[in-house]
């Protein structure tokens, strides 16, 4: 299996973008919020257990997860949010594992995830980069880009782990205050790196 780096960083630090230019560079890419809504598909087992436990309701009439309903319920409720994970996180973690594992002509590739150091999807990786912003240009573009108001960004901000720790376990930064092509930048300079390393 290709050596695998985790990508992570808070909500709207830049991790998608960081992505983007990584792939841009040839490198494979699992993004675990894809896993995520993967594992709770249509049909899927643990989107059954979900109907069981919070009621049929959270199911929309299109057979999807009404996923903004399930955030608002576990947001309100710790055990809830304990139970969710509990479900959810081996399941996600297995899948992952078995994506990664599916690449071996890489020079390495990437593990994309909000939450990263946060679960036990840190077993995954070898070593992590943290694409790194201020907490006000977190709240500037993450409410930005989904017309979430500040309190909203504020809530998810404060369910990820602070920067600090986040800064003190992450082996790359990548510092995102800047223009997009800065960060462009950095990715091309880290990949040679990491292609030498
Ligand atoms: N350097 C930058 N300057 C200005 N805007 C940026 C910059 N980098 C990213 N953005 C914008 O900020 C928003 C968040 O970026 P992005 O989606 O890459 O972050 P993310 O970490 O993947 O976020 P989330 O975890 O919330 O999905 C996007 O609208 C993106 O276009």
């Amino acid at each position: 299996m290709s050596r695998v780096i985790g990508l992570t960083g808070g909500i709207g630090s830049g991790k998608s973008s960081a992505a983007a230019h990584f792939r841009a560079l040839g490198i494979r890419v699992t993004d675990a919020d894809q896993v995520a809504r993967q594992v709770v598909q249509p049909g899927s087992p643990a989107l059954q257990a979900i109907a069981d436990h919070f009621g049929e309701a959270l199911i929309q009439s299109d057979g999807q997860l009404d996923r903004a309903a399930l955030r608002a319920i576990v947001f309100a409720d710790t055990a809830e949010k304990h139970f969710l994970e509990t479900l959810l996180h081996p399941l996600i973690r297995t899948t992952i594992a078995e994506t990664l594992a599916q690449a071996h002509d890489q020079p390495y590739q990437l593990l994309e995830s909000p939450l990263l150091l946060e679960t036990d999807q840190k077993a995954l990786v070898d070593a992590v980069i943290l694409v790194d912003v201020s907490p006000d240009t977190q709240i500037a573009r993450a409410s930005r880009r989904d017309n979430n108001t500040k309190a909203q960004v504020e809530a998810i901000m404060a369910s990820q782990m602070s920067r600090a720790d986040k800064l003190a376990l992450a082996d790359f930064v990548l510092d995102n205050e800047g223009k997009p092509e800065q960060l462009k930048q950095q990715v091309e300079a880290l990949h040679l790196k990491l292609l030498a390393s």
